[in-house]
């Protein structure tokens, strides 16, 4: 487990904040991770919420340089299976099953469950992951409620993923226990319909200034 947390934290360590990505249009996803890691955020969260995720992974795994591509919305072993053959390099999920942390043990590529209660939290430290995605993170409290896990739950790192924003993540990203955070306000609907690159390119810039904040 400590080889598989090192790998995750050398991902998610990279950079402030992880772009969480929806494909709509397959023919994006090149152009969309060119223009991310070219504006410094080179880990991409593509959610497998789209009948095009899984291919856009891959796409971006072979074609894109420097690209560090994750699947998000992995929700059972099935998705966790098909996410890694596409090419992951990471895993994410917005919670947590017994069953997708089996198939996890199973295979190299890093995962980052989903734990939003202290109990959950304390289950995933036994398991042996030291960081954790904290989502729905303003709905579930936000900020304080970071802050307050900080003492009584030490050793944790987590990345807060869930209607944070350009103004709020500077907040997140100053707790000792946020490693990054993840949003999708860097690839926004109407810049990825009008194929606006540089627009998100500009977005990905401003996310990884955040972390001089
Ligand atoms: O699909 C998942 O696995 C999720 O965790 C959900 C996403 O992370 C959030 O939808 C992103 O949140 P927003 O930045 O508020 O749009």
């Amino acid at each position: 487990m400590q080889q598989k947390n090192e790998a995750l934290s050398k991902v998610l360590r990279g950079q402030p904040v992880i772009p969480v990505v929806q494909i709509a249009n397959l023919a994006h996803a090149v152009p969309m991770a060119k223009a991310l890691v070219a504006g410094g955020l080179p880990a991409i969260e593509i959610t497998l919420r789209t009948n095009d995720a899984l291919d856009a992974i891959r796409l971006v795994a072979s074609e894109v340089e420097g690209a560090i591509v994750g699947a998000g919305t992995v929700l059972n072993p099935k998705q966790f299976k098909e996410a890694e053959a596409a090419g992951s390099q990471f895993i994410v999920s917005p919670g947590t099953t017994v069953e997708l942390l089996n198939e996890a043990k199973d295979h190299m590529v890093p995962y980052l469950p989903g734990a939003t209660t202290p109990s959950e939290i304390m289950s995933m430290v036994e398991e042996g992951y030291s960081i954790l995605k904290f989502f729905p993170a303003e709905q579930s409290g936000g900020i304080s409620f970071l802050k307050s896990l900080s003492s009584p739950i030490s050793g944790v790192a987590f990345c807060p993923t869930g209607g944070i924003t350009p103004q709020s993540a500077p907040d997140y990203l100053s707790l000792p226990n946020v490693l990054c955070v993840g949003g999708s306000w860097i690839t926004p609907n109407d810049l990825m319909d009008a194929e606006d690159w540089d627009g998100i390119e500009r977005l990905a810039r401003e996310a990884h200034g955040l972390a001089t904040v």
